[in-house]
C-alpha cells in the first residue's frame, strides 16, 4: 500500500472502525475485497497552516481533510479541533459519518476534518487566522456540492461563519451551503446547536422504553458536557429522567437527587469548568473516567472514543448507554455489554441528530426558504424516532444474537454498497 495509508493505518481508533467494516462485510455475505474497497478514503488532504501569534512569532500546525466516500452524495461531517488529533483519527471518524449518513437515509457520503492544535492555547484572533487558513487549505476540495463540514469536539457555530467566509471569497457568492451548523445570521438554524444532544437523549428514552420499561425517573450519567453531553441532559431532565451526574475533562460532579442541569450549564458556560458546581449535596471528583460507573439506569458518553473498553466495562452498571460520542465503546466491551443484557443504542444511531440537522440546514439554504426551530425539530424528532425503530426492530428480528451496532452497521454498509454497485465502482 502507498505511504499516505501508513498515515493512518496503525491508529488504533481507524483499526476500530476497520474491525466494525469486517464484521459487517462478513455478516452481509459480501467478499471480503469490499473490506479493502471501504477501508480507505476516496482522498485525504493534508494542510499546513502557519499563523502568526499575538506575541509575533510565527507557529505551524497540520489539518486534514478525510473524504472516505461519496456513492451517496457529497462528503459530510464536522472538523475537529485537538492537541492530539491524528490522520488515523480522521480517517476513521470519516468512515463512521458514511454508515451515520446513509443509516439516516440522508443524500450524503461522508468526510470528517481535524487540525492538531491545543484551542484553549490560542486566542480568539489566532483561533480566527488558524481557522480561515485551514479552510482556503482544503477549499478547492470542499463546495456545496461536494464536501460540507459542520462543527464537531472544539469548533462550533463562529468557527464554521469563518469558513463559510473565507469559501465564499474564494469561490466569489456567498456558498450558504458549503458548511452547516452556521450562526443563525448566516442561515443556521438555532435548532442545529441542540439537535445532536437532543437525538442521543431520543434514542436513550426510545431504548429505556423498550428495555426498562420508560424513561421516567430512571436516572442518568452524562460523560462529556460539551456540545452534545450539555444538550443531551438538557432534554433528558425535559422528558422526565434524573440527571444525577456530568462530566467535562475537569472531573464530574454526582448527586444521587439529581443535578440542575441549567444550572450545571451556567457553571460551565460562566466558568469553562463543571466542577465548579456547588448546589445540594454534589460530590465532585477530578477523575471524570469515574462517571461511566456510577449505579445508573442510563449512560451517555458524549465526550471522545475509545472510553468504554476492557479495562471498565465489567464495572459499568447502566442497562441502557446512548452513544453521543463517536466511538466511545470498542468492539470487545461492546460485545461484552451485549452478553450481560445492556443495550447500547451505536454512535452511527444515537448520535444522527446533528447531521440530520444539518441536512434540513443545507437543503433550506439551498431552496432558499427557512424554517423554525420548532418545524426542524419536530421533523428531526420522526425521523429519529422511525429510525430508531427501524433498527431495533430489525435488530430484534435478525441480529440479535449480535450487539445493535451489527444491525445499524448491515443496514448501513448495505445501502452504500448498493449504490457503489448501482453507479458501476464495484
Ligand atoms: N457536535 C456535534 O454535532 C456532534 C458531535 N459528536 C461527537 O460527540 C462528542 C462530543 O462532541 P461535542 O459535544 O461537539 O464537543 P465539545 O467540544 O462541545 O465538548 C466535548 C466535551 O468533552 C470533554 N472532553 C474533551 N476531551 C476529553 C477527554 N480527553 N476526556 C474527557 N472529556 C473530554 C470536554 O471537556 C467537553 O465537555 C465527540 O465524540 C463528537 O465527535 C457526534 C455527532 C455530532
Ligand atoms: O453535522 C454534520 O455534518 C457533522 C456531524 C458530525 O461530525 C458527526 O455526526 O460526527
Amino acid at each position: 500500500m502507498n505511504s499516505l495509508a501508513s498515515l493512518y493505518e496503525n491508529d488504533p481508533v481507524y483499526q476500530m472502525a476497520v474491525k466494525q467494516l469486517k464484521e459487517s462485510i462478513s455478516i452481509l455475505g459480501y467478499p471480503e475485497e469490499y473490506v479493502e474497497i471501504l477501508r480507505h478514503p476516496e482522498k485525504l488532504v493534508q494542510v499546513k497552516i502557519t499563523i502568526k501569534r499575538d506575541n509575533g512569532k510565527l507557529e505551524t500546525f497540520l489539518g486534514w481533510r478525510s473524504q472516505h466516500n461519496s456513492a451517496l452524495g457529497p462528503y459530510k461531517g464536522g472538523v475537529r479541533y485537538g492537541e492530539n488529533v491524528t490522520p488515523g483519527e480522521v480517517v476513521a471518524l470519516s468512515i463512521w459519518m458514511t454508515w451515520k449518513t446513509s443509516l439516516a437515509g440522508l443524500p450524503y457520503g461522508g468526510g470528517k476534518g481535524g487540525v492538531r492544535v491545543n484551542p484553549k492555547a490560542l486566542s480568539p484572533r489566532e483561533l480566527e487566522e488558524l481557522s480561515r487558513k485551514f479552510f482556503a487549505g482544503i477549499a478547492r476540495d470542499v463546495g456545496p456540492d461536494v464536501d460540507i463540514p459542520a462543527p464537531d469536539v472544539y469548533t462550533n457555530p463562529q468557527t464554521m461563519a469563518w469558513y463559510f467566509d473565507e469559501y465564499s471569497k474564494i469561490a466569489g457568492y456567498n456558498a450558504w451551503g458549503v458548511v452547516t451548523a452556521k450562526p443563525v445570521d448566516l442561515g443556521g438554524l438555532n435548532a442545529r446547536v441542540v439537535s445532536t444532544g437532543y437525538g442521543t437523549a431520543l434514542t436513550a428514552r426510545e431504548a429505556a422504553k423498550k428495555a426498562l420499561g420508560g424513561f421516567e425517573g430512571k436516572t442518568v450519567a452524562i460523560h462529556g458536557f460539551g456540545n452534545v453531553g450539555m444538550y443531551a441532559a438538557k432534554y433528558a431532565q425535559e422528558w422526565g429522567a434524573i440527571v444525577v451526574a456530568v462530566s467535562d475533562s475537569s472531573g464530574y460532579i454526582y448527586d444521587p437527587k439529581g443535578i440542575d442541569v441549567e444550572e450545571a450549564i451556567r457553571v460551565k458556560n460562566e466558568t469553562g469548568k463543571v466542577t465548579n458546581y456547588k448546589k445540594g449535596n454534589v460530590k465532585v471528583s477530578t477523575n471524570h473516567l469515574e462517571v461511566l460507573e456510577l449505579p445508573v439506569d442510563v449512560l451517555i458518553p458524549a465526550a471522545t472514543e475509545n472510553v468504554i473498553t476492557m479495562e471498565n466495562v465489567h464495572r459499568i452498571k447502566a442497562k441502557v448507554i446512548s452513544e453521543g460520542a463517536n466511538g466511545p465503546t470498542t468492539p470487545e466491551a461492546d460485545r461484552i455489554l451485549h452478553d450481560k443484557g445492556v443495550v447500547v443504542v451505536p454512535d452511527i444511531l444515537a448520535n444522527a441528530g446533528g447531521v440530520t440537522m444539518s441536512w434540513i440546514e443545507w437543503s433550506h439554504n439551498r431552496m432558499g426558504c427557512w424554517l423554525t426551530d420548532d418545524e426542524a425539530l419536530s421533523r428531526l424528532d420522526k425521523m429519529m424516532t422511525i429510525n430508531f425503530h427501524r433498527v431495533y426492530d430489525d435488530w430484534q428480528k435478525r441480529f440479535s444474537q449480535y450487539p445493535m451496532r451489527i444491525a445499524a452497521y448491515a443496514i448501513a454498509v448495505d445501502r452504500v454498497v448498493k449504490a457503489m454497485k448501482l453507479r458501476g465502482w464495484i
